[in-house]
């Protein structure tokens, strides 16, 4: 889990995805499979990239009552995934819940998914969370808030930006996952992204992971593009 680059396969179905995958035929890769493919394809997608031999962060973000999440996360243990994930803004009771479905789902002599905590969305400034959300703190205050009652769940870590990852590190442990999205190249568009950050920084900072989308999979060279960004992020010289 730690150092890994993880891709973000934001694709509508199967058939993209295997398109996308065809240059990378020997690499095991640690992928991202979120809302847009898997509300498509459901869980024989989790299934089907397990069997390959790929690790999977399944970003569902649940979010809703402690019950409604605890009979989920159940559901989602037995697909065997490496990562899965809920919003923190559900509180402490819904993820010692989230935590308590993933033990009782797990697939026997197999260890259980990790599972991580949205803190606030890298989509996400100040200004928007002070005016819409009517949190009236600093990023850096609600992400760290976050991350503390996390932990105090039992949760494995959150997801963050790579600008929060530090302190986080420092208040809530070094063990304490960071799972950082947001990532861009220098001259890449943000497009909706707020909080971004390159993947020699996110190293610099400490983060356990990142998380890489479209600078990945909408590259007009997915390949290159993706061994561009690992060897930043490795701090491998080229
Ligand atoms: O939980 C996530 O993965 C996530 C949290 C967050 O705060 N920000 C965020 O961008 N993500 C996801 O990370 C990916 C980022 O994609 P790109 O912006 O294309 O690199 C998307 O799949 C998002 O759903």
């Amino acid at each position: 889990m730690k150092n890994s680059l993880i891709i973000a396969l934001d694709f509508a179905n199967r058939q993209q995805v295997e398109d996308f995958l065809k240059p990378f035929t020997n690499e095991q890769l640690f992928l991202k499979v979120g809302m847009e493919l898997y509300y498509q394809e459901g869980p024989q997608i989790v299934e089907r990239l397990k069997a390959e031999g790929h690790q999977v962060f399944l970003d569902l973000k649940l979010h809703d009552i402690p019950n409604t999440v605890k009979s989920a996360m159940k559901g989602l243990a037995r697909l065997g995934c490496d990562l899965v994930n809920v919003h923190a803004a559900g509180g402490i009771e819904m993820m010692r819940a989230a935590v308590e479905g993933l033990e009782e789902g797990k697939v026997q002599g197999k260890e259980r998914a990790k599972l991580i905590a949205v803190t606030q969305l890298t989509s996400t400034s100040r200004q928007q969370m002070n005016s819409e959300q009517l949190i009236p703190v600093s990023l850096n205050e609600s992400v760290l808030h976050y991350s503390q009652i996390t932990k105090q769940a039992g949760l494995d870590g959150v997801v963050c930006s790579p600008f929060e990852a530090k302190q986080i590190a420092k208040k809530v442990g070094a063990d304490f996952l960071t799972v950082t999205p947001g990532i861009r190249m220098e001259t890449d568009d943000k497009q909706d992204q707020k909080r971004v950050a390159t993947p020699d920084f996110a190293r610099a900072e400490g983060v356990s992971a990142i998380v890489v989308g479209r600078s990945i999979t909408r590259a007009s060279n997915s390949l290159a593009a993706y061994y561009q960004i690992k060897n930043l992020w490795e701090g491998i010289s080229v």
